[in-house]
């Protein structure tokens, strides 16, 4: 079966600020796919955010192109694209993106709205990913009477449930303790593991670099190769 594939080539990104312009991305080239994990490191502001965002098509470059499954993001109307991550592409936002008026459950199911599944096929997946990230009891509450880390889960679970091809994860373990982080990793990898998912993470430093296929530091807008004998001396 052929393997889908996210691959971004020469993106460049700046912002306007005045008659100022700020880069943030100024030549990147990236490829991933199912059973693939790439790290992207950097400092604060380094613009790991900005590239998932071009990454998963919620931005666009402006210049340079996002190809995924070879075809150009940028080619793609908008609801191609919200199609897109909700059933293959999926992003876990730094700062969750649920919808306040609505439950845990409701916040998951939402990517399942068109999928094929019945009824009941999509209240097991949602009940068995809510389970696994230890929510079952916090089916019915609004994001607002969550903790941090759990409405950080509620996110983790809204991507994973889509059962996407390639998961974009922005700081996926930067809200919770050590051990919900180890549980949250083995969530991500284990799509990965089966060869189903590719896996891109933006981290400040707190993900297992250990995991990675590739890991790379962004900084000054490019993206340098971290060799692995490097990582796992940084790791100890
Ligand atoms: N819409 C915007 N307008 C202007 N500047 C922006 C915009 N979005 C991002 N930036 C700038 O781009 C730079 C990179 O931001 P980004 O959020 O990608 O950093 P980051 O590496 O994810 O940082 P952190 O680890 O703190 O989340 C920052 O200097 C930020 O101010």
């Amino acid at each position: 079966m052929k393997k889908s594939s996210l691959e971004a080539i020469h993106l460049r990104r700046s912002f306007r600020k005045g008659v100022q312009s700020i880069p943030v991305l100024q030549d990147i080239n990236l490829r991933v796919e199912p059973g693939e994990v790439v790290v992207i490191r950097g400092k604060s502001g380094a613009g790991k955010s900005v590239l998932l965002w071009i990454l998963s098509g919620l931005d666009n470059p402006d210049s340079g192109k996002v190809l995924f499954d070879g075809r150009e993001l940028n080619t793609l109307g908008n609801s191609q694209r919200s199609e897109l991550r909700r059933s293959r592409l999926g992003i876990i936002f730094q700062n969750f993106n649920l919808i306040g008026s609505w439950n845990t459950y409701e916040n998951v199911a939402i990517v399942l709205r068109n999928s094929a599944l019945s009824p009941l096929e999509k209240s097991e997946r949602i009940h068995r990913i809510l389970a696994d990230l230890g929510l079952s009891d916090r089916l019915q509450n609004l994001p607002a009477e969550l903790s941090i880390g759990q409405q950080q889960r509620v996110a983790i679970a809204r991507t994973l449930a889509a059962k996407p091809e390639i998961i974009l994860a922005d700081e996926p373990t930067g809200d919770v303790d050590p051990e919900t982080g180890a549980e949250i990793i083995e969530m991500l990898l284990s799509p990965v593991k089966a060869g189903k998912a590719g896996l891109v993470v933006a981290t400040h430093g707190n993900f297992p670099l250990a995991v990675a296929t590739r890991v790379y530091t962004l900084s000054d807008g490019v993206l340098i190769p971290f060799e692995p004998s490097t990582a796992s001396a940084a790791q100890s």
